[in-house]
């Protein structure tokens, strides 16, 4: 997969670097300052269309590059012919800032006087690196509740960057969140990510850095080659459970998602469609069925139950040294040290999973969300799925890709064995765990664009189909 600069996610630290690398090359903190403010005071302008009409931006400027940026906003929607006004929290502090106040020409006016159309928040950006005191915090909610609408300049103020979590008690809801050179992790995690409804990104010249994560882009796929038969599309078999219907549902995602064949196992295959190549297979006979050399990815864990019966069918899975896609039950029956070597295999733990591995996987549950799928990764070997509004993905060497902003209508039963199937269809095709659950990640949030409001489980493997003929 070939990704462009667009598409990476830094750290604080990753970003800094990038900056410092601009500079070295030629480009003053100035100019990059004048690029991302004016870049984002486009998507200012455009939001604004009251300040046109005398009900205007109100800028509010903390005292570092944010701050900054807030100062090259404001002159650019006073050059443009707008209404702005500048609210500053503190003197600017920076020499970058200082300048770009210098240039400002517009008024500056005391907090209280302030109201209008549009705030912008340039409080803090990526800088901010303890909680906002109390004074900040009601002069940021004050202004907000004194505006139509609040636009957060790189990061809302009153965010940690790098994890997403607040450094602030309460924080106003943004209509936008503008970034500002690339995206920092905080864009895609909680609590963060749920601050906004838009989040847009401006570019001010910043190269590919390959050592950083990257946001899950859509999947670049074909059709099926000319020669190709069911086989060589790849067939998925699905080990089916004490409850048959989450193994059926994510045998119709596998299905509407590329795979040539899709097979269930399962102890009961009552209720199978007849679309369906379904067996029924006890769990004496499950180790010769899954001994076919065609099959090119395995899925246990839906609906499988975690008593004994379970714990062999699952075991019958590992055993066939298949591609895995292991989750819900399956997750639930992994231990440390005998799943410690799960190379090539997906696993998609939601986040009450998640804590059950780490538990007894002896691993730390206090650190930020990538961090964590960071860990189990590197314990389990697989790739993980952190599933949840902020879907994350780990590979054991190091890899990590944040998920866009799903729709909200996922939260409801049955999508995750939907993005079992999936995972296992595109395992199957591309033979590679990595790629195959970015591209499933992609694909389950597509369908739930797709299936509209309200949904079942049903719906969203149906639209999977549309979604993917989008990527062809
Ligand atoms: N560099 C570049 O080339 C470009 C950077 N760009 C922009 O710069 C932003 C990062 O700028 P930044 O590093 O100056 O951080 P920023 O968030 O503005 O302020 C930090 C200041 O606040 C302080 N402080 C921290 N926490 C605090 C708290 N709770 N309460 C009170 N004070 C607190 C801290 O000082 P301290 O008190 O810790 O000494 C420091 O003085 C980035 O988000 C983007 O918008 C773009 O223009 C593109 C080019
Ligand atoms: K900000």
């Amino acid at each position: 997969m070939i990704f462009a600069a667009a598409d990476q996610v830094l750290t604080v630290s990753q970003m800094v670097a990038a900056e410092e690398r601009l500079m070295t090359a030629g480009t003053d903190v100035h100019e990059l300052m004048q690029r991302a403010g004016r870049g984002a005071a486009k998507y200012v302008w455009r939001t604004s269309a009251g300040a046109r009409q005398g009900y205007g931006v109100t800028v509010l400027c903390g005292p570092g590059n944010n701050g900054g940026d807030g100062y090259v906003i404001a002159e650019a929607i006073r050059e443009r012919g707008g209404t702005v006004q500048v609210v500053a929290a503190r003197d600017p502090g920076t020499d970058a800032a200082k300048r770009a106040a210098s240039l400002y020409r517009g008024p500056i006016v005391g907090a209280v006087h302030a109201r209008g159309g549009i705030l912008v928040d340039c409080l803090f950006g990526s800088g901010l690196n303890r909680p906002l005191s109390d004074e900040f915090e009601a002069l940021l909610s004050g202004l907000a509740a004194r505006h139509d609408r609040a636009i957060a300049i790189d990061v809302p103020s009153g965010i940690d960057s790098d994890t997403g979590a607040l450094l602030a008690g309460k924080l106003p809801h943004y209509a936008l969140c503008i970034a500002l050179g690339a995206w920092k992790r905080a864009h895609f995690l909680m609590p963060a990510m749920a601050c906004w409804d838009l989040a847009r990104l401006v570019d001010i010249g910043a190269a590919r850095d390959v050592a950083s994560a990257i946001a899950v882009g859509k999947p670049v796929l074909s059709a099926p080659a000319r020669d190709a038969h069911k086989y060589r599309r790849g067939l998925v078999v699905v080990i089916g459970g004490a409850m048959p219907g989450a193994a059926l549902l994510a045998s119709r995602a596998a299905a509407h998602c590329g795979a040539g064949y899709v097979k269930l196992v399962a102890r009961d295959v009552a209720g199978a469609p007849d679309w369906l190549v379904a067996h029924e297979t006890g769990d004496g006979d499950l180790a010769a069925a899954l001994a076919d050399d065609r099959i090119a990815a395995l899925l246990v864990g839906p609906g499988l139950g975690r008593d004994d019966n379970a714990r062999a069918r699952l075991n019958a899975g590992l055993e066939s040294g298949r591609h895995l896609v292991i989750d819900a039950d399956g997750l639930m029956l992994l231990e440390a040290p005998a799943h410690t070597s799960l190379s090539g295999a997906i696993l998609t733990p939601h986040y009450g999973e998640m804590l059950w591995l780490e538990r007894h996987f002896g691993l730390a549950t206090d650190a930020a969300k990538p961090a964590r799928a960071l860990a189990l990764a590197e314990a389990t070997g697989a790739v993980v799925v952190a599933k949840g509004p902020d879907t994350v993905i780990a590979g054991p060497g190091g890899q990590l890709s944040f998920a866009s902003s799903a729709p909200s209508w996922l939260s409801v039963a049955g999508t995750g064995d939907v993005l079992a199937g999936l995972c296992a269809a595109r395992l199957a095709v591309t033979v590679d765990a990595w790629t195959a659950a970015n591209e499933a990640v992609w694909l389950h949030a597509e369908a739930a664009r797709r299936a509209g409001p309200a949904f079942h489980a049903g719906d969203l493997a149906d639209a999977i189909r549309p979604a993917l003929e989008s990527c062809l």
